[in-house]
């Protein structure tokens, strides 16, 4: 495993695709950055889970242009295409640690070039530890101009009755594995939104609300940010 994972990053770095399905997809040579006055605006989407990351930045992407990349579901798709790392990411997913930056900032990355043009990207679920935020330092930073961190925050036993009845049939909705998400956001996640909170770039929308009241708050931070 040690090697695969030693290939993945060595051939990240070398800015190769890697892998199967999204890993592999063909991006027609373009390029994530559009020259250094014009780089794709980032918004990075974090909370904890069930805090309505992906239903809120489906509302944000309708409004506003931006595309949606969730981690958590190009992991899933890259997990369903019989790729090598199909079984690294399931048992991942399913207790609750996060796989190395290597495979999904290259995921993130082949996602963005295989989009068309847009208004920026939501980043949604990354970086969620420290491993994330120093592959994406390393990869990204200077191919991309992030614009913020919205930050949906919600009461744990809000979010994870909410992920009991989200029924989408996932793994990792079960009383036992969400108990390990919740560890791994209260230890990882939540020191990197910290981290952009001292860097001055954190929008906290509280979460525990019915979503149309949640979005109104959003999209005045959209429209202030100048999307
Ligand atoms: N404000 C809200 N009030 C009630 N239910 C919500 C709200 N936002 C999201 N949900 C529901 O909670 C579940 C988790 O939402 P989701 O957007 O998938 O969260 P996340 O991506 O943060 O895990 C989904 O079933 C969704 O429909
Ligand atoms: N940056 C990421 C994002 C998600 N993952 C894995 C581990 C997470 O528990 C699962 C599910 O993430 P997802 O964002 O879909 O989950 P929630 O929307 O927060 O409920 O995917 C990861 O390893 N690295
Ligand atoms: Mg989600």
């Amino acid at each position: 495993m040690q090697q695969v994972m030693e290939r993945v990053r060595r051939a990240h770095e070398a800015g190769m695709t890697y892998g199967n399905a999204i890993l592999n997809r063909p991006t027609g040579g373009r390029s994530v950055a559009r020259g250094m006055s014009n780089l794709y605006k980032v918004v990075f989407v974090l909370g904890p889970p069930g805090s309505g990351k992906g239903t809120q930045c489906a509302l944000i992407q309708k409004n506003f242009g931006l595309v949606h990349l969730s981690a958590g579901d190009l992991l899933r798709e890259e997990q369903e295409s019989k790729s090598q790392y199909g079984q690294l990411i399931a048992e991942h997913i399913r207790n609750g640690t996060i796989v190395p930056v290597a495979i999904t900032c290259a995921l993130l990355e082949n996602a963005m070039k295989a989009s068309g043009d847009c208004a920026g990207f939501l980043i949604d679920g990354f970086p969620r530890n420290q491993d994330n935020l120093d592959g994406w330092q390393k990869n990204m930073a200077d191919k991309v101009d992030v614009k913020f961190t919205l930050f949906l925050s919600c009461k744990v036993d809000v979010c994870v009755s909410r992920c009991l009845n989200r029924k989408q049939g996932r793994a990792d909705d079960n009383e036992e594995s969400l108990r390990k998400r919740i560890h791994t956001y209260n230890t990882q996640t939540y020191p990197i939104i910290e981290y952009y909170e001292k860097l001055g770039l954190v929008r906290e929308v509280a979460t525990c609300r019915d979503t149309d009241e949640v979005y109104t708050d959003i999209e005045k931070i959209f429209k202030e940010a100048g999307f």
